[in-house]
């Protein structure tokens, strides 16, 4: 091995999503705002814990309850909406400013032969990523496999079907119906989506890319290039923080701008940071509990796939590799 390793963080961190999620829905249940916006809705809906609470119900997001509670939060709309946008600038910072990534004339020839190898299977990696949330999300030779699941499950554009009756022989309903197959075609169209299981899209692409970042990030972090010593030995002496003030700086932090290291990681943490302020925003004020926990599960399978998994697989570890390593 070409560089010194902590060990990677154990799959346990990931509970912080499932206790977000609980601690959000308690939240929701217990805080006297929350249960004041949960009567208003019951008028319109039954409100349980299995029914479409609060702003699934298109009125919600019109009543500021709370600020988050609003759908055009400037979070939600600035951060979460264009959500994978920020998370590939992230993820690109750490790759063009991580030593894990960078060139450096300083480096040794083992080290100039692994880099590419990481630099790949680090691509790979976002490439992977960047399918599951477009699959899941944006499209699936047609409809995302979240609104193809919407309507399996019995959801329908609900005004639009009812303007599609009126129009009657005039136009071919089935037309107009596969068009609206999706909930953005839905609600340009003045719809609203309702009946089916509407997996909670922010859960499923904000635990996905806050996991993905934060992996990244903890596998670059303990990265550090092994010392000219024992380079030149060929072996590797003991593991080094780069936050260690009183271990020496290896030749690659030496030649490192420290300023744009610091700086990504910086950016991948306001990311992740924000990223899981905005998840339990969403576990309070949005969703039945069953869509937040599959939304939940399909971001944690992907996550196990990219980075768990690896670490048993070891012909999966080969192609996609693990962060830093
Ligand atoms: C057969 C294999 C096919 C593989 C297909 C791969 C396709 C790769 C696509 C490449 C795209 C790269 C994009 C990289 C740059 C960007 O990130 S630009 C995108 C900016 N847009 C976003 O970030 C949108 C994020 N928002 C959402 O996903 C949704 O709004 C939401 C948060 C899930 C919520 O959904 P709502 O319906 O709004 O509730
Ligand atoms: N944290 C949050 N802040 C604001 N709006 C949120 C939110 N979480 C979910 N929503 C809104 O709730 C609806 C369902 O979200 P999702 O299915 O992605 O979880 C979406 O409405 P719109 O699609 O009308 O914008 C979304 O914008």
């Amino acid at each position: 091995m070409s560089a010194h390793h902590r060990h990677p963080p154990s799959p346990v961190v990931l509970l912080v999503y499932p206790v977000t999620l609980l601690l959000g829905s308690l939240f929701s249940i217990i805080s006297p705002t929350a249960r004041a916006s949960r009567g208003h809705t019951t008028a319109s809906s039954p409100s349980g814990p299995l029914a479409p609470s609060l702003a699934a119900d298109l009125h919600i997001s019109e009543s500021p309850v709370n600020y988050f509670a609003r759908k055009n939060n400037i979070f939600n709309l600035y951060f979460v909406k264009i959500g994978w946008l920020w998370t590939t600038l992230a993820f690109f910072s750490l790759l063009l400013c991580q030593p894990a990534y960078r060139s450096s004339s300083s480096s040794s020839q083992t080290q100039q032969q692994t880099r590419p190898r990481r630099i790949l299977q680090a691509s790979i990696r976002y490439i992977l990523a960047t399918s599951i949330w477009y699959l899941m999300t944006q499209w699936f030779f047609g409809p995302a496999i979240i609104d193809r699941s919407f309507v399996i499950t019995g959801g329908k554009c609900e005004q639009v079907l009812n303007e599609v009756g009126k129009i009657g022989s005039e136009e071919s309903p089935a037309v107009h119906l596969e068009t609206l197959f999706s909930a953005v075609a839905c609600k340009a169209a003045g719809g609203s989506w309702k009946g089916g299981h509407d997996i909670s899209g922010h859960v499923f692409m904000l635990v996905l890319a806050t996991a993905l970042l934060s992996f990244e990030a903890i596998g670059v972090g303990a990265f550090t290039a092994p010392s000219v010593t024992s380079q030149a030995n060929g072996e590797t002496t003991r593991d080094r923080k780069p936050s260690d003030p009183t271990s020496p700086l290896t030749s690659e932090q030496l030649h490192t701008p420290g300023t744009m290291r610091t700086w990504s990681l910086r950016l991948v943490w306001s990311v992740v940071g924000l990223g899981w302020w905005m998840l339990f925003m969403t576990a309070i004020w949005f969703h039945t509990w069953l869509e937040k926990w599959t939304g939940l599960s399909v971001a944690l399978a992907s996550i196990y796939i990219v980075y768990i998994l690896p670490r048993t697989l070891a012909p999966w570890r080969e192609m996609i590799g693990l962060p830093g390593v």
